[in-house]
Order: C-alpha cells, then sequence, then structure tokens
C-alpha cells in the first residue's frame, strides 16, 4: 500500500510531518511512503511546481497525503509556475473531481466556534464540492477593453456530465446520512448554475428517499452562520465550495480543523484512489513558528485511511485519539490555547 506524501510549502511540511507520525505509530505493515516535491519548493529547486516526477508518484500511489501549497515569493510568476498550480494539476491530472469536507463540532469545542455554542453545538455537515471544473479552469487572460482598459477574464462553465457525476456524489453521500441534500448555486443570475440546478433536479430523480432542496450561495453564506445544524449534505460547484467550506471551519472553531479527501472514480486493490489534505492553505503568516495545528492534516490521513487503504479500524483510532485531544483541552493558538503543532501530535500519538 503506497502512499505519496507532498508536504509543500509553508506551514505544509510542519502539518504533515505530524500526519506522517501518526500513520508510522499504527504499525500498519505493508505501508510504504513516499515523499516528493510540490509547489514553490519544487518550483524553486526544479523549475516547476508540478514536477512530472512528483505527478508519476502520485499516480502510482493508492493515495495521497497533501500538506499545502503557496509560496509568497512566487506570486508574481506567471500563472502556470505558481505553486498553486500544483494542487489544480493534481486534481484535474488525475480526475480527482470530488472533494469531500466534513464538518462537525467536536465534543468540548462548542464554546471556541465563531458563533454561540448552541447553535455551533448542532453543526454535522459534509460540503461536496465540484473540484475539476467551474471558473478554475476556464479560459482565462488579460485584454484591453474599447476605452483602453486593462480587463481580466475567467470564463465559468459546467458541461452536464461533470455536474452529472458530482451531483450523483453528492445523493449518494446524502443516503449513506441523513438523506438531506442541499445544492447551492447562484441559478438567479448565472446560466452555468441554471445548468447546475437543472440537472442535479434530474439526477434526484434516481434518489426518491433524498430531500433536495436549492439555495442561492448568498443566502447559503447567511444560513451557515444562522442556522448550521439545519445543513446536511451541501452540494456545490469548485468555487462556492471552497469559500463556503472556509467559512464552515470557522463555524466548527479552526480552519486548522477540516481535512478534506479529493476523489475520482479509479479503484485501487485497497479502496477508491484519492488526495487528502487540510482545507487550508500554506499560512505563510505563522509558517517556520511551530504554530500551525495539525489536526485538520491528521484527520486527512484518517480518511485516506478509510477511503484509499480500506483500514477503517485505524481510520477510527486516529480519529477517536484526535477527539480525546481535543476534549483533553489541547489546543492550539487558532482555539485559544498554547499548544505547537509538535505538541499537539505528541498528544495525538499518546491517544492512539
Ligand atoms: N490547497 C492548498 O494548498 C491551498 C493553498 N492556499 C495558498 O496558501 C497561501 C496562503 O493563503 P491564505 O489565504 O492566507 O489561506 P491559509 O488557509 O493559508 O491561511 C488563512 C489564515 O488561517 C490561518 N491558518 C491556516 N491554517 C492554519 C492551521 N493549520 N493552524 C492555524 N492557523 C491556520 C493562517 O495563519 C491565516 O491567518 C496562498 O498562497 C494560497 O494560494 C490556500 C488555500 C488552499
Ligand atoms: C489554492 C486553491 C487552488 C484552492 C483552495 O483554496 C482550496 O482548494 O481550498
Ligand atoms: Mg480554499
Amino acid at each position: 500500500m503506497k502512499i505519496a506524501v507532498l508536504p509543500g510549502d509553508g506551514i505544509g511540511p510542519e502539518v504533515t510531518r505530524e500526519a506522517v507520525r501518526v500513520i508510522e505509530a499504527l504499525g500498519l505493515p505493508g505501508i510504504e511512503m513516499k515523499e516528493a516535491p510540490v509547489g514553490g519548493a519544487a518550483y524553486k529547486a526544479y523549475g516547476h511546481p508540478l514536477p512530472a516526477e512528483t505527478l508519476e508518484i502520485a499516480r502510482l500511489s493508492d493515495g495521497i497525503l497533501f500538506g499545502a501549497v503557496g509560496d509568497p515569493d512566487c506570486d508574481s510568476l506567471e500563472r502556470h509556475l505558481r505553486p498553486e498550480q500544483a494542487i489544480l494539476g493534481l486534481r484535474k491530472e488525475l480526475t480527482l473531481f470530488a472533494n469531500l469536507r466534513p464538518a462537525k463540532v467536536f465534543a468540548g469545542l462548542e464554546g471556541h466556534s465563531a458563533l454561540r455554542p448552541e447553535v455551533a453545538g448542532a453543526i454535522d455537515m459534509v460540503i461536496v464540492r465540484e473540484l475539476n471544473g467551474d471558473v478554475y479552469f476556464g479560459e482565462k487572460g488579460f485584454r484591453t477593453a474599447a476605452n483602453g482598459d486593462r480587463e481580466g477574464y475567467d470564463v465559468m462553465s459546467y458541461n452536464e456530465s461533470e455536474v452529472r457525476r458530482i451531483a450523483h456524489v453528492g445523493f449518494r453521500t446524502a443516503m449513506g446520512r441523513a438523506k438531506r441534500l442541499c445544492s447551492v448555486d447562484k441559478a438567479n443570475v448565472l446560466e452555468t448554475s441554471q445548468l447546475w440546478r437543472d440537472v442535479v433536479i434530474e439526477v434526484a430523480r434516481e434518489y426518491p428517499e433524498v430531500t433536495l432542496e436549492h439555495m442561492y450561495v448568498d443566502n447559503a453564506a447567511m444560513q451557515l452562520v444562522r442556522a448550521p445544524g439545519k445543513f446536511d449534505v451541501v452540494l456545490t460547484g469548485n468555487l462556492f465550495g471552497d469559500i463556503l467550506s472556509d467559512q464552515a471551519s470557522m463555524c466548527v472553531g479552526s480552519i486548522g480543523l477540516l481535512a478534506s479527501a479529493s476523489l475520482g472514480e479509479r479503484q485501487t486493490a485497497h479502496g477508491t484512489f484519492g488526495l487528502y489534505e487540510p482545507i487550508h492553505g500554506s499560512a505563510p503568516d505563522i509558517a517556520g513558528q511551530g504554530l500551525a495545528n495539525p489536526m485538520a492534516t491528521i484527520l486527512s490521513a484518517a480518511m485516506l485511511l478509510r477511503h484509499s487503504l480500506g483500514l477503517a479500524a485505524a481510520a477510527d483510532r486516529v480519529e477517536a485519539a484526535v477527539a480525546r485531544t481535543l476534549a483533553d483541552g489541547v489546543l492550539g493558538r487558532d482555539l485559544g490555547g498554547s499548544a505547537g503543532t509538535t505538541e499537539v501530535g505528541d498528544a495525538v500519538l499518546a491517544r492512539l
């Protein structure tokens, strides 16, 4: 069972190190981890954010553990050389189109949410975000407008196959949960969203047990803080899902807590091939200081064990150790505590 470990930039290597320590401590037989450069670190060493060798190591693995990419030194590079292209490239090249971002309040952390504890305590949702299309992958560029103004453009589009396959993931996810699906779009303004809504309604006929609701994204952002407990599965596109999941993280308590799985359809001998990463970025403002919360990456490793390696019991062990660590009050600065990155990792190891 091969895990490709791609730490990346900023806090990426710091949080990935803790997740790797957790996997090692489980003492699972037959696990091989192979590290490869990605992002700004790869650009600086090899001239490209996603070197062909890294992509190959990722492709040949059963699952990828990804830290984060992004480096302020690289912000003025041509777009195709910027660190962020590495994660976009991996998602696209490996057809990882379904991004699952669970958001649930951990017992004892209700008071650490940006919301009132009684509102936060009810949060238990999964955001199912499409990952291979939308405005992130449309034609883009700069041009000169008729009046001589500089103009930037990014084309937003979805075709029906792209919507249909992610809609199926959303409905299947809902079938395994409370059977409520909220599809988030902006169909009152955008044709892309109108198609999205039409296709979701078509797919819904195959899942009569699931209660389907549609919500405009502006309202969804508001409902996410007003009554987040009402959401079960949120199905949405690439851009809206990116934004709403960062928002959901603060409803739960910290962006340092939210894990994610990016899945496609490819099955390996052990499970579904996928990439696992915290929802946060490289956090240059705290990088190198031992302050990053590694929980999101540790929880991403648990998702890897469950979905890509078929090791549900090991995943349960990791998730239980994380929950116990938080319940025992071992909290990083992002949650008002004082534990550093390694200290949080040590606390999880001690509770495995
Ligand atoms: N998947 C990826 O690799 C992603 C990469 N990025 C990149 O990361 C860089 C920084 O982007 P930002 O917008 O600042 O987003 P960010 O998620 O890196 O940081 C936002 C804020 O949250 C804090 N934060 C993030 N993760 C944390 C953790 N584990 N523990 C404690 N605090 C944490 C940061 O200190 C910062 O104040 C950019 O280059 C961006 O493009 C952003 C999001 C995802
Ligand atoms: C860095 C971007 C490419 C993506 C992002 O912010 C995310 O996937 O959460
Ligand atoms: Mg994001």
